[in-house]
């Protein structure tokens, strides 16, 4: 693997985004080989799943140079869309307690991956935004997630005006569970670990499954939406622009 690495030990899986020196920008391969890590995870019937990045960023989200680069950008968003839902269902319906800890931005695509997990725990330099209106897109991959977990106008304001929130004010609204100084992430993550591990497997995957279910956030049908949105959204040059002023570093001109 290249852009993810697995490893396995005493019920825990750990996957960690290892393309850190390019922020964990989400890209086809990379969504691959983040799938086949978290069906692994199954696999190995591991009772925590661990998603961890390497770098200053948990992930700058789709990878806009793959998009302005990609022989049809419509349809390689459509099918990175397609492969990121993959992910995100798997994560959401494993029976494993999933675990994400989160260090700088979780942009784009990078919120929604993040926010797929049971907790969160995030660096004090943790900060989610969403960024997809800003390059002419819809948000995807987690709007059922969102609203359940910031509530439906933060979530509109953050989709809608692109605004990044703290960790503190992630820890604020419940999205996140713990936040700690960025030198004691890996501290504070292996004690969720060890709680989790010393729960009981059965109580704690059917409790999981019954909050998810009825929250309604096991987001199957949001994600579909959002798939047939993206598809429509993904064509409009609206999205052309806002990727190539994302990349030329200059403010987008939208179609009025
Ligand atoms: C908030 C940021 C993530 C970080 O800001 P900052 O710390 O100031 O760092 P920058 O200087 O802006 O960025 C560092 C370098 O990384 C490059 N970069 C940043 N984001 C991306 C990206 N998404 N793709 C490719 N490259 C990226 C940036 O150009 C800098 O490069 P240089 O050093 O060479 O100049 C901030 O960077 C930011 O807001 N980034 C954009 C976030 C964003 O809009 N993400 C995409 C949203 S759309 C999306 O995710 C959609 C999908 C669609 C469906 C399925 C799956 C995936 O994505």
């Amino acid at each position: 693997m290249s852009f993810v690495s697995y490893r396995f030990e005493s019920g825990c899986a750990r996957i960690t985004l290892t393309d850190g020196d390019r922020g964990n920008p989400v890209h086809s391969d990379m969504v691959e080989e983040l799938f086949a890590a978290v069906r692994r995870a199954s696999a190995d019937s591991a009772r925590v799943i661990v998603l961890s990045a390497q770098g200053r960023f948990f992930s700058v989200g789709g990878d806009l140079a793959a998009f302005a680069s990609a022989a049809d950008m419509s349809n390689y968003i459509d099918d990175l869309a397609d492969s990121l839902h993959r992910v995100v269902s798997e994560l959401v319906r494993a029976d494993a307690v999933v675990v994400s800890v989160v260090q700088g931005p979780a942009a784009g695509a990078g919120f929604p991956l993040a926010a797929a997990a049971d907790i969160i725990i995030a660096a004090q330099t943790a900060t989610f935004s969403l960024g997809y209106t800003k390059v002419g897109l819809n948000v995807d991959g987690g709007t059922s997630l969102l609203v359940h977990s910031l509530g439906l106008h933060r979530s509109l304001r953050l989709a809608l005006l692109n605004d990044a929130i703290s960790a503190n004010e992630a820890l604020a609204t419940g999205l996140v569970a713990r936040v700690a100084p960025d030198g004691d992430l890996d501290r504070v993550a292996e004690k969720i670990v060890d709680q989790v591990l010393a729960g009981p497997a059965g109580g704690q995957a059917a409790t999981k499954q019954l909050l998810r279910a009825t929250a309604d956030a096991a987001p199957e049908s949001a994600l579909r939406r959002e798939a047939l949105a993206i598809r429509t959204t993904a064509g409009d040059p609206d999205a052309r622009e806002g990727v190539g002023a994302f990349l030329a570093k200059r403010r987008p001109e939208f179609a009025r």
